[in-house]
């Protein structure tokens, strides 16, 4: 970065994500001081190739110095850095990596991917591992995306309380008072995650059918929804908690195993059915009524998903295109202006979005040397 660039004016940042789905990686641009989204530049994906997804598959659930993280690390890094030479122009990187293992009240979290070798490889400032202090200091270190969320609710000028959901792998919502002036002020904010999204549709996909998704929910729409188990999942115990919350890729095993004994289209139509049912759950918990609910991530691509969230929610639920917003690339957008927030000091996450006990600039910053 232009030494110091984010305090003489807005500055480029360049974002990524490598999500839960294990899709690919997501890259884009936005012009920020921190604060507003001034601009949005260019983005691209860089799809997992499905050696390089076998790879990353195997090292779910496991810790730094287990075994396959090491080979993990150096997928997510090479695919990165690939990305990341397509884009000229920006002045720093914010670079998420891949969550491997999510465990705040425990071990922690853990993002494979080296922010320091990025830095070297692209010769800019890398802001990374936005996730660590958060959890450190007592937070859920997830979701992130949410002070972003509150930089575009005023973008659009909304007066009215709103929501987002991203439905990723995993499904989050952030729940916002657009009227407040900052993402930090009390009563601004409510996040959380949902519950399972696409992971588990994916997974089963891909088990049955060898295939990496269930394109536009066309296997869902033929299969009847066991009702039986989607009740028995809706009891668990997370839809309990009180948010904030978060949860790792792979926390609902029961209702995965309990979809083995149905045919495929019955098993995808009971996780998708779960994947809207944990949506509206989570509804349940906003502070007030929303006039919309804007969904970024693969899942609005489902009509099979909308449709369901469209029925069970009593509001407007619209793609974030119907805002002027790039439902495919919010995320990494978002990890772009984490990055310019985390350079500048300033909060990235706070008691309303992880449960972290006080605001937190999550990140460290790697520059290259010399
Ligand atoms: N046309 C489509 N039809 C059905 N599902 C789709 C479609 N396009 C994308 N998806 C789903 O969306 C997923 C990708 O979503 P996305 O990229 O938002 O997830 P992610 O960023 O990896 O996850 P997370 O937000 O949990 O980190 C795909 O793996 C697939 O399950
Ligand atoms: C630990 C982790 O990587 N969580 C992801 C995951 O994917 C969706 C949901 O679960 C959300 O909590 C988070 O990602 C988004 C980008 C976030 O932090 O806002």
């Amino acid at each position: 970065m232009r030494k110091d660039a984010w305090k003489k004016g807005p500055v480029w940042a360049l974002g990524t994500m490598s999500g839960t789905s294990l899709d690919g990686v997501d890259a884009a641009m936005i012009r920020t001081d921190g604060h507003q989204v001034l601009e949005f530049g260019p983005s691209a994906f860089r799809p997992y190739s499905a050696a390089e997804q076998a790879v990353l598959r195997r090292a779910l659930g496991r810790w730094p110095g287990e075994a396959g993280v090491a080979e993990a690390a150096e997928v997510v890094e090479t695919a990165h850095a690939e990305l990341l030479a397509r884009f000229e122009g920006a002045d720093l990187i914010g670079f998420h990596g891949q969550t491997l293992a999510h465990e705040p009240g425990g071990r922690g979290t853990h993002q494979a991917g080296s922010g320091a070798l990025l830095a070297e490889f692209t010769r800019l400032p890398v802001v990374w591992d936005f996730r660590s202090s958060d959890v450190a200091l007592g937070g859920q270190g997830a979701p992130l995306a949410p002070y972003y969320h509150f930089a575009l609710a005023k973008q659009m000028g909304a007066a009215e309380p709103l929501a987002f959901l991203n439905l990723g792998g995993v499904g989050n919502l952030t729940w916002i008072d657009p009227g407040l002036p900052g993402p930090e002020s009390e009563g601004a904010l409510l996040a959380f995650d949902t519950g399972p999204a696409n992971a588990p549709i994916n997974d089963l996909i891909q088990a049955r059918l060898g295939l990496s998704h269930d394109e536009g929910g066309k296997i869902a729409a033929k299969g009847r929804v066991k009702r039986a188990l989607l009740e028995a999942f809706l009891k668990h115990s997370y839809f309990l908690k009180m948010p904030p919350k978060s949860l790792d890729r792979d926390a609902f095993t029961g209702l995965v195993q309990a979809v083995k004994k149905l045919d495929t289209p019955a098993a995808a139509a009971t996780l998708t059915a779960a994947a809207v049912s944990a949506v509206a759950k989570g509804a349940e918990h906003f502070p007030r009524p929303v006039s919309q609910l804007l969904v970024c991530g693969g899942g609005r691509h489902n009509p099979v998903l909308m449709k369901g969230l469209a029925r069970q929610l009593r509001c407007a639920v619209q793609p974030v295109e119907a805002a002027g917003f790039d439902g495919d690339m919010l995320e990494a957008q978002a990890f772009a202006y984490l990055a310019v927030r985390v350079a500048m000091g300033l909060p990235t996450s706070g008691p309303s979005t992880t449960g972290v006990a006080a605001n937190v600039g999550g990140g460290q910053v790697s520059r290259p040397a010399g």
